[in-house]
């Protein structure tokens, strides 16, 4: 299976993260196994191309209690979170662990099931001008029950993948336990459905 039918079968996923970390270059990487170095406003184009994964730059808001609309479909519409930060900046990290926390409480406020995160330190390459010690990536992960890697989406495909591929086992972990909690056969019916929407859409 390519990555692309086991995210199109799988998951809807979300990768957030602050400027210029290489959230797109991460994406297009996966998507279509190369690095072209610009990207421009590649987000719009991932989406609009049907694939289930959208990156977005903007940071969902940090209090829960004012939540807009936008933002809660799309906490309910992401089955999984990658949020990448850049080993050379310091800032990007910071805003990954607040976003590690903001993504929890407001899927506690909203009453959503927990969803699966991946923290991603790109541009592994760039090791000498590192501001973020791979210890510290590993620690908020292990301190947030997320999983962590280092990759470069400039270098390396295969990282790229796993981040990817990765995420998308734990969806459908994340989607057994819930199914398996009391009221969770409803969560299957609706897994069932959204699949087979999916086919009808993709048969057309
Ligand atoms: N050396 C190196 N450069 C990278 C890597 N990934 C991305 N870049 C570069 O970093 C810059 C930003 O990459 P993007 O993928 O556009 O980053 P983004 O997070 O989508 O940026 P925004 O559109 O600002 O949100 C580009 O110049 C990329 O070529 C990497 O792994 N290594």
């Amino acid at each position: 299976m390519t990555g692309n039918s086991a995210l199109k079968m799988d998951a809807n996923i979300v990768v957030l993260g602050t400027d210029n970390v290489g959230k797109s270059a991460l994406a297009v990487r996966f998507l279509t196994r190369r690095f072209i170095g610009e990207y421009g406003d590649i987000g719009k184009l991932i989406s609009s191309v049907g694939y289930y994964l959208t990156v977005y730059s903007a940071l969902p808001q940090q209090d829960p209690s004012s939540g807009s609309p936008t933002r809660e479909k799309r906490l309910q519409w992401a089955g999984g979170f990658v949020l990448v930060y850049s080993i050379c900046d310091r800032a990007s990290f910071n805003t990954v662990t607040r976003l590690t926390q903001s993504i929890k409480a407001a899927k506690d406020y909203l009453g959503l099931e927990k969803v699966p995160i991946t923290i991603v330190g790109n541009k592994r390459d760039l090791h000498h001008r590192r501001t973020v010690l791979s210890e510290e990536g590993r620690l908020l992960a292990l301190a947030s029950d997320c999983q962590f890697y280092e990759v470069s989406a400039a270098e390396n495909y295969h990282g790229v993948l796993m981040v990817f591929h990765g995420l998308v086992k734990r969806v459908r972990e994340f989607r057994l336990i819930a199914a398996k909690k009391p009221g969770g056969i409803k969560g299957i019916v609706k897994s069932m459905s959204a699949v087979f929407a999916r086919r009808r859409t993709d048969s057309l």
